[in-house]
């Protein structure tokens, strides 16, 4: 048996959870649940007993949220199936990490916000969302920070890595499909890589089991994301850039890409707070992005 602490991790198959299978290896014994149980227990969030029977099973020290609906076009149309799974099933995980007295860290979007504003927000701006995405989301930050749980919700953005539905593995398909792109100029955020976030994590958990910070002091809400600024077109023309692709990408506004979730224009983290409570540094979107294609199994080859 292992002396190290039992980690929880819920949606290990996603992108983030997937690279959270490594990063947290180290710090704890990670049982890792999922929808399909692939590589441990079967769990599914819709189903809150089933949610109860793994955590009494596990009977772990600590949980990871990293499951979630992220479909944030579906959403618009399956809206009580996001709410389920966005803040109903959070709501029972905060309940039985509040009664097991356990820390527990979940993961929340630049989403949350509306986006109307030109500076970075800050842990205290208010959220307002636009989406149904969004407004599942947010209600599950407050199911944990409303909660007696100890619990670290991690708010981020723009997630790309090498595995699972993502930006910048659209982007590389399209490049080899497409000879012209048009993508939005006119929503600005911070890509951050799954990989980045995950190590950020692990490193967290760390200092929690060590006792270097005190759950009870660090407890609450934190903007975790790369460093920088872009828009999708500039994060597209990056890559394209990086991977020596040619095809021709053209800045166009949101109007001209309709989609049935409203996405923030502007939706940059001021990230802080994290790196000053933990002390850890979040690389620049531009320095992770390059880590991470060096990561791809396949550089599409660029056209003849
Ligand atoms: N992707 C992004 O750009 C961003 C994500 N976030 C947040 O970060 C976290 C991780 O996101 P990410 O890794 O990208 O998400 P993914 O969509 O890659 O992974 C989510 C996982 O949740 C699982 N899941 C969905 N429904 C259930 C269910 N009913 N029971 C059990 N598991 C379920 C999915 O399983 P299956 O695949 O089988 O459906 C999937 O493996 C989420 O909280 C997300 O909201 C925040 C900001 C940006
Ligand atoms: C494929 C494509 C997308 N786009 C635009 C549409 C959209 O505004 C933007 C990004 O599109 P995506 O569908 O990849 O990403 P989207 O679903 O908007 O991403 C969001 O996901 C959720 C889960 C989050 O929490 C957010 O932080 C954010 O990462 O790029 C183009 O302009 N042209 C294109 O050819």
């Amino acid at each position: 048996m292992s002396d190290l602490p039992r980690i929880l991790l819920i949606g290990s198959d996603g992108q983030v959870g997937w690279e959270l299978r490594r990063t947290l290896a180290p710090v704890g014994q990670v049982i890792a649940a999922s929808m399909h149980g692939h590589a441990g227990p079967p769990i599914d969030l819709l189903d809150a007993s089933s949610i109860r029977r793994v955590f009494n099973d596990v009977e772990p020290d600590a949980v990871v949220n990293a499951a979630a609906y992220t479909a944030v076009d579906r959403a618009e149309t399956e809206p009580e199936l996001a709410r389920a799974i966005n803040a109903d099933a959070v709501h029972v995980l905060a309940e039985l990490c509040a009664d097991a007295d356990i820390p527990v860290v979940h993961y929340s979007t630049d989403f949350v916000f509306s986006g109307d504003t030109d500076h970075p927000y800050r842990e205290t701006d208010e959220p307002a969302p636009t989406s149904v995405y969004g407004e599942t989301k947010r209600a599950g930050e407050l199911a944990l920070l409303d909660s007696a749980a100890d619990a670290l919700v991690l708010r981020t953005a723009w997630i790309y890595g090498v595995r699972g539905r993502n930006f910048l593995l659209t982007m590389l398909n399209l490049f080899r499909e497409r000879t012209e792109l048009r993508i939005v100029d006119d929503q600005v955020g911070t890509p951050t890589w799954s990989r980045m976030l995950a190590e950020v994590t692990a490193q967290v958990m760390h200092a929690v089991f060590t006792g270097a910070v005190d759950i009870k002091q660090v407890r609450g809400l934190y903007h975790v994301t790369g460093g920088g600024a872009v828009s999708w077109y500039g994060f597209a023309s990056a890559i394209r850039e990086a991977t020596g692709n040619d095809c021709e990408l053209t800045p166009i506004p949101t109007s001209e890409y309709p989609a049935p979730a409203r996405r923030p224009p502007y939706s940059v983290l001021d990230t802080s707070k994290f790196r000053a409570t933990f002390g850890l540094k979040l690389p620049d979107w531009r320095h992770s992005l390059a880590l991470c294609l060096e990561d791809l199994p396949q550089q599409p080859a660029p056209r003849a």
